[in-house]
């Protein structure tokens, strides 16, 4: 309250770190890559590079939440991220083979396919969040890349496009689960952040500059027809 006795508005640590780098977040999730994934227009050569590059995102990814589970303080946040490795490792890892075996993206390809720049520059941020055995740290990195993908998955009021990989891939990223998944995130981010603001702010806007680079590195190296057994 403040002396006039109406509730103080104060604004959230990670809405602060969202506002700090709201305009390439807006580019992120205004995408391109988004609008054509929710109108099912996306082409099978991005949408192919695009989980390409994706799968060894969730590689790293998965890492990180392993550090996550080490360096979080109580035993509460401890299960919770325990549980999302798991749905990582579980349902989203089938989604990613049904799609390459739909899109005929063979293993072969995948590894002959080099990393795009934001893939490595992914892969670095999630050695370095990792390496600093830092909760805040590990966090601010968590929260961007989740997110980010719920506020895309959940800002356009298209119906569910009826292609399964593009109409799963945004299930993934708005279901209650995942809604609670972010909500618990950015509550244990607004509770440790505010102690180690410097590091949080770093590693939350390079995060957020490499998700709009993940998006535009989809089109700049589409996963060309010639390579994949299939062509639908
Ligand atoms: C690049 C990127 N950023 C975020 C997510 C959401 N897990 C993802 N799958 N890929």
């Amino acid at each position: 309250m403040n002396t006039k006795g109406s509730p103080l508005l104060t604004t959230r640590f990670t809405e602060e770190l969202r506002n700090q780098n709201l305009r390439t977040w807006e580019a992120a999730v205004g995408h391109q890559f988004v609008k054509e994934l929710f109108d099912g227009s996306i082409d099978d050569t991005v949408m192919a590079g695009y989980l390409t590059q994706d799968y060894r995102f969730l590689d790293a990814f998965l890492a990180l939440i392993g550090a996550a589970v080490a360096s979080a303080d109580t035993l509460e946040a401890r299960l919770t991220l325990a549980r999302f490795a798991g749905e990582v490792a579980g349902d989203e890892n089938t989604y990613f083979q049904h799609s390459f075996d739909t899109l005929g993206v063979t293993e072969e390809l995948r590894r002959e396919t080099p990393n795009t720049a934001a893939t490595t520059g992914f892969q670095a941020l999630f050695r370095e969040a990792a390496d600093t055995r830092e909760y805040a740290a590990i966090l601010s990195v968590l929260v961007v890349a989740e997110w980010l993908y719920l506020d895309w998955a959940t800002r356009v009021s298209h119906p569910r496009p009826t292609d399964p990989v593009h109409a799963d891939w945004i299930t993934l990223h708005d279901y209650p689960g995942f809604h609670e998944l972010v909500a618990f995130l950015r509550a244990e981010l607004d509770r440790v952040g505010p102690q180690d603001r410097d590091t949080a702010g770093d590693f939350f806007g390079r995060a957020v500059d490499l998700e709009l680079a993940f998006f535009d590195a989809a089109y700049a190296h589409p996963l060309t027809e010639a390579g994949r057994e299939v062509v639908r």
